[in-house]
């Protein structure tokens, strides 16, 4: 019998069917949460597309914590409950992790065009087990990952996104924005988060948050603050970066995910001149790998992988 996976951001739901082991692609749906009043009514109508009123198993990466089989997104009002969704679905099986646990427990099987290599690393005698998934999306975090004797993996939950930015960071926004539009970078995702780079925008151009893919589309184009907005977010991510790699020391890889993330990979030039900032520990940095996924499935492998 069909295998639930879900991957839940604050934007977008995406729901797939796995049988034998894999994914079926063919089953893989994306649901814009704005359309919906609950994950619930998702399920309801996944299953009934797809003429599938009963599964076995159920595995849903969510964005936001989960707790005692409980959950909830962080940046939508949709909660979730094991027990619930096994009489939903009728499934023996149900468990909730969180969005980037599954992507760590993805990294494994990340390869081909799943995954594009933006910095390699100069000595593959410097892996140590360790890798870091980094999601700049609808919101922000991060998953540290470690490799077991084995070829087992563990994926450590954390809530990145709502630590403070590191003093670095935000003087060098101090001094870009000003004191009264440094007011809105509350923390690490109000800054690095799709909002944040609006919020930078708007900063910059003084004028109304616009969503980040216009201001994509706007740079792509040739519009000069656009431009600039990302010259300096791709220079702050780099610095993010380095802090992470620095805490983590994820000398398997790190790995950008998230739409935003990716709109950043072709400018990594920026990324990298902070990022390997002349500073103490500079070879942490140097030795770590960096790869983008670009894989919009990664999530639900990871949840097939965290079932098995
Ligand atoms: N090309 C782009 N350039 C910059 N920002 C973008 C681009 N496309 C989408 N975004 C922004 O990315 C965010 C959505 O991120 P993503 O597509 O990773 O969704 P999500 O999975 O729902 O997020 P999360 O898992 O963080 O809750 C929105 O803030 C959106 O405005």
């Amino acid at each position: 019998m069909a295998i639930l996976l879900g991957d839940v951001g604050g934007t977008n739901a995406r729901l797939a069917l796995a049988r034998n082991g894999s994914i079926d692609t063919r089953t893989v749906t994306r649901f814009r949460g704005d359309d919906y009043a609950s994950f619930d009514d998702v399920v309801r109508q996944f299953l009934q597309e797809q003429d599938q009123p009963r599964v076995s198993a159920v595995c849903i990466a969510v964005a936001g914590p989960v707790s005692g089989g409980q959950a909830r997104l962080t940046n939508r009002p949709w909660d979730f409950d094991e027990d619930r969704l096994a009489r939903l679905t009728d499934a023996d099986h149900v468990r909730l992790i969180n969005d980037l646990t599954a992507l760590g427990y993805a990294t494994p099987s990340l390869g081909g065009d799943g995954v594009a290599v933006l910095r390699t690393a100069p000595a593959d005698r410097a892996r140590n087990g360790q890798a870091l998934v980094v999601n700049l999306g609808t919101g922000f975090n991060v998953c540290a990952v470690r490799s077991l004797p084995g070829g087992a993996i563990t994926a450590l939950e954390a809530e990145e996104g709502h630590t403070q930015l590191p003093a670095n960071i935000y003087l060098r926004l101090l001094d870009a924005v000003g004191p009264e539009a440094i007011k809105g970078f509350t923390s690490t995702e109000e800054t690095f988060a799709g909002r944040g780079l609006s919020r930078l925008h708007a900063a910059l151009t003084h004028t109304a948050p616009v969503p980040g893919e216009q201001i994509d589309r706007a740079a792509d184009a040739g519009d000069p603050v656009a431009n600039a907005t990302y010259d300096l977010f791709a220079d702050l991510v780099g610095l993010l970066c380095r802090e992470l790699a620095l805490r983590f020391m994820p000398l398997d890889g790190l790995f950008l995910a998230g739409s935003v993330g990716r709109s950043i990979a072709d400018r990594m030039d920026l990324f990298q001149a902070s990022f390997l900032a002349e500073s103490f520990m500079r070879h942490i940095p140097e030795n770590t790998p960096i790869y983008l996924i670009r894989d919009d499935m990664a999530a639900l492998q990871g949840c097939l992988a965290a079932l098995s």
